[in-house]
């Protein structure tokens, strides 16, 4: 895991409506240390994805730089895993085969790949699950697959953009313990894109929150570790946070 560094970062799309410029990101400065765990919020339109996916090298920076471990990143690469929403877990592939997908692409054997696929099948409460097909699959099980199988690649620093918007709040709850859970076990280093307060505050140690393509607030979420649900739904601590975090948002 490595540290990630946002330099002044902007994104300027251009708008072929309006016939102008948009600024979608403007002069972004963000410094995540190795092994932390930060969530971005913000409205609707506030420039989130888009710093994920300059981040992720999916789109081209209009300015400004990205360091992964000091190593300014061009474009997209393994040193950093990603995932979505909604993502395609391959479907003619069992849930084993998807989870060590990328060791197999990067030529690592059948038994390291086999012990790879046991390993974190197991970190994700799966391991029964290992010759399944992903439509034998619950929505929640599917996107535990899809955290698996970025984090299966050793990436330096997993994004994850809104992983869990998709399913039920029972589920999504379970989900925010687990990844919380993995998280202190492996320690990688996250950003964890999401709409809803709540989450941030429950999953990271800082939460940023955008405005306009800009940087309003860092907040610091110094809440005890392990984080569940149970404890955390009547913790004074817990809902000033989000308090704090959810009227910054909504001056945004
Ligand atoms: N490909 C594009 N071309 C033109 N404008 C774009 C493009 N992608 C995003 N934008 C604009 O950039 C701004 C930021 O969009 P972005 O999707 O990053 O916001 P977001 O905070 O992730 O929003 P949401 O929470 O709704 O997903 C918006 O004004 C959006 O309309």
């Amino acid at each position: 895991m490595k540290s990630l560094t946002l330099e002044n970062l902007s994104k300027t799309y251009f708008d072929p409506y309006r016939g102008t410029q948009v600024t979608a990101v403007r002069d972004v400065s963000l410094n995540v240390e190795e092994g932390d765990f930060v969530a971005v919020v913000g409205p609707s339109g506030c420039g989130k994805s888009t710093i994920l996916n300059m981040i992720a090298g999916f789109i081209p920076i209009t300015s400004g730089r990205i360091l992964v471990g000091g190593r300014e990143v061009k474009g997209p690469g393994a040193d950093r895993g990603v995932v979505f929403q909604s993502f395609a877990l391959f479907p003619w592939k069992t849930v084993a085969e998807n989870v060590t997908f990328g060791p197999k692409m990067r030529g690592v054997g059948k038994a390291e790949r086999q012990r790879i696929a046991e390993e974190y099948l197991a970190l994700a409460g799966l391991s029964h699950a290992a010759d399944r097909y992903p439509n034998e699959l619950s929505g929640g099980m599917q996107q535990r697959v899809g955290v698996v199988r970025a984090l299966a690649n050793n990436p330096d620093v997993l994004l994850m953009d809104e992983p869990f918007a998709s399913v039920d709040a029972q589920t999504r709850m379970t989900l925010q313990e687990e990844l919380t859970r993995i998280w202190e076990q492996r320690r990688p280093t996250i950003v964890f894109i999401t709409h809803d307060v709540p989450e941030a505050v429950f999953l990271a140690n800082t939460v940023v929150v955008l405005s306009k393509g800009q940087v309003l607030a860092e907040v610091d979420i110094p809440l005890e570790r392990p984080r569940s649900w149970d404890r955390l739904v009547e913790d004074e601590a817990f809902k000033t946070l989000s308090n704090k975090v959810l009227q910054l948002v909504r001056s945004a």
